[in-house]
């Protein structure tokens, strides 16, 4: 069993718990009742390199990534140094998250966020937009292909905006297929968890170029995202680098003033 599988067979568990206690017809009527989703097109599409930053406290790979971290203030600091999407980590058991983290988050910034987890199920599409995502991650490798189409329809069908997470060749097949419209190349194999940054640049020019690119993983510098942009990318997103540096929000301005300069590569779409 590799580490997404049993991420996988934790998050079933954990959402068998949410759906015994509160019914998919109740969490319909939330998700229906949120105040409407953030255009998160508009928000990415600004001129320059964009910066996603996310609200992450632990991962199975570094364990603990700050020992106090409130969201609602590390996202303020995310918003304030020009983040364009932040993104929330829900996933509880490997990445310490929650939805009350995407809530508490919610009311804190103005700007659109990604509801980062191991979505399985169409729950938990409706629970990320109850808690007020704008944008959900589904990722190919969790995913077989009519679950796949399923779940973007969903959150498609909700106003949100899909991320759709690969790491190879086959899954961007797979992720296009689907009609994906923003993609992501993980740089982390999920199944081993080592990070291979030249992952974004072997996959980007095989993929359309009306498709919007976000290279995801192990961006550790103004360079790193530098090298990213000449490869192709319209934004970065970023985790780890920024709660460990001990000043998020330095961290986030470094990344959006390389982002904004002249000399950064411009994606070519
Ligand atoms: O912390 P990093 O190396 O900057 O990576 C962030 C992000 O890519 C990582 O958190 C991630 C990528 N795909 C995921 C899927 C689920 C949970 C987490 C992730």
């Amino acid at each position: 069993m590799t580490v997404l599988d049993s991420i996988i067979d934790g998050v079933r568990a954990d959402l068998a718990v949410r759906q015994a206690e509160i019914p998919f017809e109740v969490i319909k009527e939330r998700s229906a009742a949120a105040p409407a989703p953030r255009d998160v097109m508009t928000a990415l599409n600004a001129p320059g390199i964009g910066v996603i930053a996310e609200v992450k406290r632990r991962s199975p790979s570094r364990g603990e990534l700050a020992p106090v971290l409130d969201p609602a203030e590390l996202a303020r600091e995310y918003q304030a140094a020009g983040a364009r999407v932040i993104s929330v980590l829900t996933e509880q058991r490997h990445f310490g998250g929650s939805l009350a983290d995407l809530a508490a988050v919610r009311a804190a910034v103005n700007v659109p966020l990604l509801c980062k987890d191991f979505v399985v199920s169409p729950y938990q599409v409706h629970e990320a937009r109850a808690h007020g995502a704008d944008m959900v991650l589904l990722m190919v490798a969790a995913l077989e292909q009519n679950a796949l189409e399923a779940l973007l329809d969903r959150v498609e069908s909700l106003g949100m905006v899909a991320l759709v997470e690969v790491h190879n060749a086959e899954e961007c097949d797979r992720a296009l297929e689907a009609g994906a419209k923003v993609l992501d190349v993980n740089a982390r194999n999920p199944h081993t968890l080592e990070v291979d940054r030249d992952m974004f640049s072997r996959l980007a020019p095989g993929l359309p170029f009306d498709t919007y690119k976000v290279a995801e993983s192990g961006v550790r510098s103004p360079g790193d995202l530098m090298t990213y942009a000449g490869a192709g990318a319209d934004s970065v997103l970023v985790g780890e680098s920024l709660i460990t540096s001990g000043d998020p929000k330095a961290a986030v301005t470094q990344l959006v003033t390389a982002g904004s300069h002249p000399a950064c590569p411009r994606p070519s779409r």
